[in-house]
């Protein structure tokens, strides 16, 4: 089973293979466009501000080849959010896997009992859909640290709430996006990317 983690110079890449090392995968990091289109599995990360984020993408000409991927492609945080339609962060046209709009937490209002953005730390996730989730549990923990998240859509399969009910992750066909931090999500995230590997 070959894994690749696209390297665009925009991701937390080493501790994503870290994760994966720890599962018994060796997760290939790479920008070559054959490469990644023969990989049995695809993992797009992203951290940081996404139209500098998206702007190294284009430049890599990666834009045009994922949206065409045909194998198991799993977006994580950024790199979900760039799966989207656009992003109110720096204005940003997305990938348009997704079908939605990511938009900022509004701080201090409408968000209830005083919580701060960026929302860093642990939450729970309910709602959970698709194979992704097989044998995690409803309002089991995840691991996320962003300003930024994509409404409830069509294509939620998993809910987090932080003021407002939000996307936690989003599916459509062969491509999922995870807002959370899997790596970074002890033994669910551990789970989750093992999930994702059987599929
Ligand atoms: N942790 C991150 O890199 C956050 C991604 C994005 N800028 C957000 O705030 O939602």
């Amino acid at each position: 089973m070959k894994l690749v983690i696209i390297d665009y110079g925009a991701g937390n890449i080493q501790s994503i293979q870290f994760a994966f090392q720890r599962l018994g995968v060796d997760a290939v990091l790479t920008h070559d466009k054959e490469e990644i289109m023969k990989a049995d599995k695809v993992i797009f990360p992203g951290v940081g501000e996404a139209s500098s984020a998206m702007q190294k993408l284009c430049e890599s000409g990666l834009d045009k080849i994922i949206p065409d991927l045909k194998q198991p492609v799993l977006g994580i945080c950024l790199g979900m959010q760039l799966m989207c339609n656009s992003s109110e962060e720096g204005d940003t046209k997305g990938l348009g896997i997704f079908d939605t709009e990511v938009v900022k937490f509004k701080s201090p209002q409408p968000l209830k009992g005083g919580l701060k953005v960026p929302q860093i730390g642990w939450n729970e996730i309910k709602n959970l859909k698709t194979d992704l989730f097989h044998g995690v549990s409803e309002n089991d923990y995840i691991y996320l640290v962003h300003s930024y998240y994509a409404p409830i859509c069509n294509e939620t399969i998993a809910v987090a709430n932080y003021g407002l009910d939000y996307s936690a992750a989003l599916a459509k066909d062969n491509f999922y996006g995870v807002q959370f931090h899997p790596e970074k999500s002890s033994k669910v995230g551990a789970r989750i990317l093992d999930n994702f590997l059987r599929m």
